[in-house]
Parts: C-alpha cells; sequence; structure tokens
C-alpha cells in the first residue's frame, strides 16, 4: 500500500487530490454533536493542502436514498472541517454535476473543497458493478490523485472506496494507516482473555460478525439492539425492542456454537424499558421503568441495560487482558439511557488490559459523556470497518489500495 508520504515526496502541487474522507458525524437538528471524524482526517488534509495540493474531500453520511436529500447533506461537516483547519472551505452542492466540478476548478493550490453527500447518487452504494464503475468514472473526472482515509467505511464495496482507486494512482492518507496499525495488533497477538461488548443498533450488519468471533474472543457481551435478538432466541418476549426476526435460528446455533467453543456469551439481564423511543431532540425526561430480561412488557422496547447487567458486564472486562467494543449499549444519546454505556466505558478504563472503542457512535458516545478519549487504548473512527478488520476480512478500500 503506497501512503500519502510517497505521494508527498513525489509532490503534489497543484495536483487535484480527491481524499474519501468518513465524515459521518452524528447530527442533532443539523448540528453536530461530536466530530472526531472529522478531526480525524485533518492531518492528511492539512498536510496535502500544505504541499500545494488542491483539495477534493469527499464522504457519505447517513444512509439517503440514493438522491438528494437535505437532511442528509454534507454541507454542516464541510463548515466544520472549515472552522477546523482555520481556512475557507468550498462547498459544491452537488457530487459530480457542474457545481463540484466549478468547485474544484475555482482550487488554488493549498485549497480545499467539499463535495456533497456521495450517497446522493444511487451509483456510489449500487451492488451492479457497470452502475457503481460510472458513477466512479464520474468521480475520477474531478482529481488527478485519490487518497483513500475514510477508513469507517473500508468495509464497503462502493465506488468512491472501490471502484474509484482502481481509475487514479493511489496512497492511504495517515487515519487509515493508524487504524491499522492499531487493529493489526489484535489479530496478530491477542493477549487473553479477550472480551468483546457488542451493541448499537445496525444488528443485520453485525450479527454475521460473531461468527467468526466465536472463534477468536473468550468473552463476547452483547447489548444495545443486539440483545433482544438474543433474548428472544432464548424464548423471551422483547416486546416492541430491536429484533432481528429472520435471524434467530442463526443466533440460537451462535448460543449452541459458543457454549461448545468455551466462549461465555452474556445477556443482559435485566433492561430498562418504555413503550416510547426517547426525544432525542429534546431530551426530555423518559419515562422507563427497570425489568428483568425474560420480563419485558409486550408493549414496551428495552432502551438500556440495567443496573444488574452494568455490574455483570464490569465483572467479564474487569481481567480482560485485550478488550475490543463497538456499539452504545443503550440509546445513550438521552441521558436516561446512557448508564449501560457509561458503565462499559468505566470498565474499560479500569481494565489493565489493551482497550479498543470502535464505531462513530460508539466513540462519539465515549466523548460526550465526558470520558477521556486519551485513556483508552485506541478510539477507531469504525465500527463496521473496526469489526470486519478484525475478523479478517478482505476490506474492499482497503484492498483497492494495495492493488
Ligand atoms: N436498545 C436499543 N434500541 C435502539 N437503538 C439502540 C439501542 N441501543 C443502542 N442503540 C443505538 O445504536 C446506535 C449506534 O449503533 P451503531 O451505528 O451500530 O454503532 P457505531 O456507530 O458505534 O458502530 C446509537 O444511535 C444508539 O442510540
Ligand atoms: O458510521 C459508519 O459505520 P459504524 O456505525 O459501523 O461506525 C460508517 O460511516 C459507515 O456507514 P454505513 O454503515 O452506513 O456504511
Amino acid at each position: 500500500m503506497k501512503t500519502i508520504d510517497e505521494l508527498l515526496a513525489e509532490g503534489v502541487d497543484g495536483k487535484r487530490v480527491f481524499v474519501r474522507a468518513d465524515l459521518n458525524v452524528p447530527l442533532a437538528d443539523g448540528t453536530i454533536t461530536d466530530d472526531g471524524r472529522i478531526r480525524a482526517v485533518l492531518p492528511t488534509v492539512k498536510a496535502l493542502a500544505g504541499a500545494g495540493a488542491k483539495v477534493v474531500v469527499a464522504s457519505h453520511l447517513g444512509r439517503p436514498k440514493g438522491a438528494p436529500d437535505p437532511a442528509f447533506s454534507l454541507l454542516p461537516a464541510a463548515e466544520r472541517l472549515g472552522e477546523l483547519l482555520g481556512a475557507p472551505v468550498a462547498f459544491a452542492q452537488d457530487t459530480v454535476g457542474p457545481a463540484a466540478h466549478d468547485a474544484v476548478d475555482g482550487l488554488q493550490p493549498g485549497q480545499v473543497a467539499v463535495i456533497e453527500n456521495l450517497r446522493f447518487n444511487a451509483g456510489e452504494t449500487s451492488k451492479d458493478d457497470a452502475e457503481r464503475g460510472e458513477f466512479a468514472d464520474r468521480l475520477a473526472a474531478l482529481a488527478d490523485v485519490y487518497v483513500g482515509d475514510g477508513f469507517g467505511a473500508v468495509h464497503r464495496k462502493h465506488a468512491s472506496v472501490y471502484d474509484l482507486p482502481a481509475r487514479l494512482p493511489h496512497y492511504a492518507g495517515y487515519l487509515i494507516a493508524t487504524e491499522v496499525g492499531v487493529l493489526k495488533k489484535l489479530t496478530e497477538d491477542v493477549k487473553r482473555p479477550y472480551t468483546v461488548i457488542l451493541g448499537g443498533a445496525k444488528v443485520s450488519d453485525k450479527l454475521a460478525v460473531i461468527d467468526e468471533l466465536l472463534g477468536k474472543a473468550d468473552r463476547l457481551l452483547i447489548g444495545g439492539g443486539m440483545a433482544y435478538t438474543f433474548l428472544k432466541a432464548k424464548g423471551y418476549e422483547v416486546g416492541i425492542s430491536l429484533l432481528q426476526e429472520d435471524q434467530i435460528p442463526v443466533v440460537t446455533e451462535y448460543m449452541e456454537r459458543a457454549e461448545k467453543n468455551g466462549v461465555e456469551l452474556v445477556l443482559p439481564v435485566d433492561v430498562l424499558v418504555s413503550t416510547d423511543f426517547p426525544d432525542l431532540k429534546t431530551k426530555a425526561p423518559a419515562d422507563f421503568e427497570t425489568v428483568d430480561a425474560d420480563k419485558i412488557p409486550s408493549n414496551m422496547e428495552g432502551l438500556d441495560i440495567g443496573p444488574k447487567s452494568r455490574e455483570l458486564f464490569a465483572e467479564k472486562i474487569a481481567d480482560a487482558e485485550t478488550v475490543f467494543w463497538n456499539g452504545p449499549v443503550g440509546v445513550a444519546e438521552h441521558p436516561d439511557y446512557a448508564g449501560g454505556t457509561a458503565a462499559v466505558a468505566r470498565a474499560l478504563l479500569n481494565c489493565d488490559g489493551f482497550t479498543v472503542v470502535g464505531g462513530g457512535d460508539s466513540a462519539a458516545a465515549v466523548r460526550n459523556l465526558g470520558f477521556d478519549e486519551n485513556a483508552f487504548g485506541h478510539i477507531s473512527t469504525g465500527g463496521g470497518a473496526s469489526l470486519e478488520y478484525l475478523e479478517g476480512k478482505t476490506l474492499p478500500g482497503l484492498a483497492a489500495l494495495e492493488n
């Protein structure tokens, strides 16, 4: 994999450099609630701009449906990038259209432009190679060189991640180099006990990684939206909690295999439940109760792990030599449901082993709950990406940079 340092040594003065970043930041009402992913790409953007490149920054944000949707505009991220750089950043209101070309054509060496959300184009995420290729061709017309630095998206076989680097000279940015360097340690020389905590809401994406983790981890702690498919598979009522009904047979097999392999699979023993999903805008106090995990009322949903589970999870983390955590164990954006996630974060800090927190929302939760990010072994910008890396999978965005 060629690195950005090699590119800088070759010289970028006046060249148009496309930086595929992951600026998929959490937003509340159009306001960024955690800018960690923007800060993470600053070294790459600054180095390129400092060397006289015309820097074109691109990213996805959220999961719009292949067409423009103002709720998913990258404009807030572009503005924040400008503030962090301390320099104006041009913003193009389309991705590969006239606005993008105007913005790029208007750049002077050392200046930066951000183009609109890549996922406003169906070609970005298409499963059809030709459709993705066509979009990648249009992106390639905006630049002379490609720098991959969107670690959080390297597990996606998307046009800007996978197809575009094949069309331009390509290099890995500083963030990707750092992330891969740290995560590699967890695949090569993992010290045991190795505890993995999984939570969050991208249940269907992340259930698949458990298959591989059952052969790698010593303990697997399941919280967040992920837990309810397991609880249901155990025969419990889960009410209106997040549930991946079609995955119940898969999860049942996971529980059997964990038992056979001697992997401790730990589920919540109590949960905070409510009839309503909390209002994340106003953060109005929630109306919830705490129940045992086998007593979830049919009209309620589980929104955080309860106090007994927090203790249990902390106990399973305390003596670990290696901990990997992806996914808040509750709806941590709301103060009433952040207690479980805070307890897990505290348990990581109390553990002497090497601790890694991965994922946009997990990292945001840890920072927004007031924890010092430097106190953890590593905070990865990618949740799904780091999990799939730990699985040993070939990640399209890394493979494309290696070719
Ligand atoms: N029990 C739950 N029910 C619904 N959503 C949940 C639950 N627990 C956590 N979440 C949500 O999961 C989201 C984060 O999930 P995910 O994207 O998978 O994590 P990450 O970005 O760290 O990889 C958060 O927005 C959080 O509110
Ligand atoms: O937020 C992300 O991943 P994560 O939630 O697994 O950390 C990345 O930006 C990838 O987004 P995607 O899962 O919509 O492809």
